[in-house]
């Protein structure tokens, strides 16, 4: 069966991703393109400036832009992506639910609402069960399902593996952000080019919230939130794509070395399309992860690990995921694909 699916906010920087993900995807159809009122009844080649590594669809490039509007998308499209602003998408992505459109969406507003499933698939898809709180309380007939921040995404599928092999009780995270995270205009050249921009505005507040709610037990009614502290700092660096983090993992029990590289390389991932073979992939070289040599390992969907040490609490390493694929538009993806498989499509 082929789902035909829609992107609002298709010509931006997550927008062109999405496209790249979807136009050879084996299940999903590309149907409706939508953007702000300055691309409407563009065709898509003239509304995007693409910028993405691959050349543009020229099935998509012909598409034409229609507003995001509910009364705008064809009614036989079964699955909409969103890569709104999250100012637009509080606004308009529940106009679209309540039109009935079941959606997977990238934007930040919403993600920590308790009736909201926020979904890494290899990591909590049961939470995808909240789709059914959400439609009793607030009545909608489509649905709504969230990926993390990109960060978040980064060091949540370790931090998984972890919990579960070893309990996480404390979890402090410093990262080192590309710049694509920003979108195009986020920063400018002459703020990034030979330097480091120590704050990236409501970051912190995202990783220390969103992956406590990820790591958490959904009961059939609720999620328990991860009981572990979680505290970040976020840095901004002159990298184009792939987010590079170190993190300490405080555990429960005692770990060495070789039982954390084992439990992280034996964390399972999911049968669907979009998820790699092997989510986590540990390097032993004491260099490694580096963005621009890893960000792109299982088409940009996999989570390097390295530099793992012990220290007197648990455990140091470092993490790395490719910003805007793993972190947004191929995490947006792959909850699509969470949802066909689980039969909201
Ligand atoms: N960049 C990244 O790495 C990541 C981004 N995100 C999140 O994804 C979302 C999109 O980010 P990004 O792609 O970088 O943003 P961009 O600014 O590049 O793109 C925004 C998109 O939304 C459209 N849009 C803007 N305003 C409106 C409006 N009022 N009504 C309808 N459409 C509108 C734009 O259309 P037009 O071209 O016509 O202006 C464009 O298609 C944000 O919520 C961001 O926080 C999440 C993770 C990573
Ligand atoms: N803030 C992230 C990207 C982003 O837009 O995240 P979010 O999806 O939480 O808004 C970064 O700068 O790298």
């Amino acid at each position: 069966m082929t789902v035909r699916v829609g992107v609002l906010g298709a010509t931006g920087a997550v927008g062109q991703r999405l496209i790249q993900q979807i136009d050879p995807h084996p299940d999903f159809e590309l149907a409706a393109l939508t953007a702000s009122s300055a691309s409407t009844g563009k065709s898509y080649r003239e509304a995007a400036k693409w910028r993405v590594d691959s050349p543009i669809p020229e099935d998509v490039a012909d598409m034409t832009v229609v507003a995001t509007d509910p009364d705008e998308v064809p009614d036989d499209v079964d699955l909409l992506f969103s890569s709104l602003p999250s100012s637009v998408g509080e606004a308009v992505e529940p106009e679209f639910i309540e039109a009935g459109y079941v959606m997977s969406s990238n934007s930040s507003n919403f993600r920590t609402d308790e009736d909201i499933p926020l979904t890494i698939p290899e990591v909590n898809a049961d939470h995808l069960g909240l789709i059914e709180v959400q439609r009793d309380e607030r009545g909608w007939d489509g649905a709504l399902v969230k990926n993390p921040n990109c960060s978040t995404i980064t060091m949540v599928p370790p931090l998984a593996a972890l919990d579960e092999a070893f309990g996480l009780t404390d979890v402090r995270v410093s990262t080192l952000q590309a710049v694509s995270g920003a979108g195009y205009s986020g920063v400018t050249s002459m703020e990034i080019i030979d330097n480091a921009i120590p704050h990236i505005g409501g970051e912190e507040k995202k990783m220390e919230t969103e992956s406590r709610k990820l790591l958490g037990e959904f009961d059939g009614a609720e999620v328990q939130w991860n009981d572990a502290e979680v505290a970040a700092s976020c840095n901004r660096i002159p990298t184009l794509d792939g987010h590079l983090e170190n993190v300490w993992a405080d555990t429960a029990e005692d770990v060495t070395v070789e039982e954390a590289a084992e439990a992280l390389r034996e964390y399972p991932s999911i049968d669907l399309p979009s998820s790699p073979d092997q989510l986590i992939k540990v390097f032993e070289e004491p260099d490694r992860p580096q963005p621009r040599l890893d960000r792109n390992q299982s088409d940009g969907m996999g989570i390097a690990v390295g530099g793992i040490q012990e220290t007197e609490n648990g455990l140091q390493f470092n993490c790395l995921a490719h910003n805007t694929i793993r972190g947004a538009a191929g995490a947006s993806v792959l909850n699509g694909e969470l949802l066909l498989e689980e039969g909201y499509l």
